[in-house]
């Protein structure tokens, strides 16, 4: 599990172990991890350090401090190290001192500074850190445009990034590697701002830190909470899930959601809809019922909503009406939308919504009343979206798109680091939704359901193309979902 923590948390646990530390002992070992990763970094580039060129790009902050000590470590090691001061007034004493005693040059002059950063083998980005507010500010902005030829080492954060988001206020600073100190942070997890981050590496430095704002699951986590048939299991006790998808005009729907509910981990899937026929000649393991959710007999959980058409309406009905786990998506989503949160507010068992932004935006309308919000206005901010929709639905939340992310209404959250974009194809989120609801019915809780799907079908998304970054079709996840299963339970036994 990669945790990460908000600004807030980080400056108190850090207040407290810097209080039983000498002083600068933090920010050493934040420079040293910081110095080891870009040594590294330049063997592999050049060969060694010595004799390679590096720029830092330090701020007034102990970001810009962090990339000083660093600088001065790799200038001692050979390298030709500039530093280029941002607020020269401002800059970190300490780190400049280092960096001077080292041999280090300090350009003050922007356009030197400019020509320096395109030549580099390797730039250092401490302009902000976690201390950072808003974009980029005028003077850092060139650097963020200009072309570079040598590998960019965020200190931290990429400057620019909002930490605790992953939003993007302007410009910020592309990286090719991140080192960030004592936690991940929400804003290395989640796009934009994930796509500014590149490779993350964690430094550790001891920090002792509260429950994560945010994880990501990892291969050994998802493995664990995959669910698995003991020797006494039948199909039932396995669960059942219930799907109620397709329509007349999208019967392809049904049929996806089904293939991903069918390999899921439920002992059965139970479908109810117009497309039955067409289900059964594709998947004759699959149970029909004639009729909605409300006659369908015992499930576990439910889907409803893939395809669904004008039926959906009807459908959500009857499955918010039960007691069990439901997951709505597509057009159930666009029904809850109209009704709004009030819909679920009788509901004893949880409930997931599992949104793209245009249908987040659809579902806000509902519960504030207010016209739909643009839908990219919603995708740049991703964790407060999808923070916000679980908290008007008391209900948990996935919200699709580059980072996935799933919120529960207690407040806790999930990024989903796998996926690729690949998996924007028609019909590939219906096999989310039935994957996901497969889960749930097989009696993961709904954090863990949605957040394991996401994952899989992520990787599944990846693995399906059968050119590593060529296109996929939504099947061709669905049919992939075995083997990554297999390839997580893998590295699961791999590890004990
Ligand atoms: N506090 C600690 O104990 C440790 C902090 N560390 C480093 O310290 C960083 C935080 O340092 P600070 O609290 O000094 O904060 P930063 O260095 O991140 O930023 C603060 C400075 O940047 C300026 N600034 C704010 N927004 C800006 C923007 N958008 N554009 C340009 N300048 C801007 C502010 O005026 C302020 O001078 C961390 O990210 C990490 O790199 C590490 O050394 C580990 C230990
Ligand atoms: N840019 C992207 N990068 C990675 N995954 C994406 C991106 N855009 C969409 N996806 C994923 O593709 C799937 C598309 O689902 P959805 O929008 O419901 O499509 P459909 O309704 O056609 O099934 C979701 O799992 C979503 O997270
Ligand atoms: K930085």
């Amino acid at each position: 599990m990669r945790n990460a923590h908000r600004v807030e948390q980080v400056r108190a646990a850090e207040a407290e172990l810097m209080a039983r530390l000498p002083e600068g002992a933090l920010m050493q070992r934040a420079a040293a991890g910081l110095a080891a990763t870009c040594a590294r970094l330049l063997t592999r580039r050049r060969g060694r350090v010595y004799g390679s060129r590096v720029v830092v790009l330090a701020g007034s902050g102990d970001n810009g401090g962090d990339a000083l000590y660093a600088g001065a470590v790799l200038a001692r090691r050979g390298a030709r190290v500039s530093a280029v001061l941002l607020a020269p007034e401002r800059a970190h004493a300490g780190g400049l001192a280092a960096l001077r005693a080292a041999h280090g040059q300090v350009v003050l002059d922007q356009e030197v500074g400019l020509a320096d950063f395109s030549r580099a083998d390797l730039v250092l980005d401490g302009i902000v850190g976690i201390g950072g507010r808003g974009g980029l500010r005028a003077e850092a902005v060139p650097y963020a445009r200009a072309a570079r030829r040598g590998t960019v080492v965020a200190v931290d954060v990429p400057s620019g990034v909002d930490a605790d988001t992953g939003e993007v206020a302007g410009v910020a600073l592309r990286a090719d590697v991140t080192v960030c100190f004592g936690t991940y942070k929400p804003g290395l997890l989640i796009d934009p701002g994930a796509g500014y981050a590149g490779a993350v590496q964690l430094v550790g430095i001891g920090l002792d830190l509260p429950p994560a704002d945010v994880s990501a699951l990892q291969h050994p986590a998802v493995a664990e909470l995959l669910p698995e048939p003991g020797a006494e299991s039948d199909k039932y006790r396995r669960g059942v899930v219930g799907v109620a998808a397709g329509s007349a005009t999208y019967p392809g729907a049904a049929l996806l959601a089904v293939a991903g509910a069918l390999h899921g981990g439920a002992g059965a899937v139970r479908y109810v809809g117009t497309a039955a026929e067409e289900v059964v000649r594709r998947f004759p393991e699959t149970l029909v019922t004639e009729g909605g959710p409300a006659g369908a007999g015992r499930v576990q959980a439910w889907v409803v909503g893939p395809g669904g058409g004008e039926g959906a309406r009807q459908a959500l009905a009857e499955a918010l009406a039960s007691d069990v786990p439901v997951l709505v998506d597509a057009d159930g989503l666009t029904e809850l939308g109209r009704l709004g949160p009030g819909a679920l507010a009788g509901r004893t068992a949880p409930t997931l919504l599992t949104p793209h932004t245009g249908e987040a935006a659809r579902l806000l309308a509902g519960a504030d009343g207010g016209a739909p919000p643009p839908a990219d206005e919603l995708a740049a901010a991703r964790l407060a979206t999808a923070r916000r929709l679980a908290a008007a639905y008391r209900a948990t939340v996935l919200l699709k798109g580059s980072t996935t992310v799933v919120a529960d209404p207690g407040g806790a959250a999930r990024v989903n680091p796998t996926g690729t974009s690949w998996l924007a194809t028609a019909g590939s989120g219906d096999v989310l939704a039935g994957l996901a609801g497969s889960l749930l019915a097989a009696g993961l809780p709904v954090l863990d359901a949605a957040s394991v799907a996401a994952y899989l079908h992520g990787l599944a998304g990846r693995h399906a193309a059968s050119t590593p970054g060529a296109p996929v079709t939504a099947l061709q996840v669905a049919a992939a979902l075995p083997a990554v299963w297999r390839q997580v339970r893998a590295s699961a036994t791999a590890d004990e």
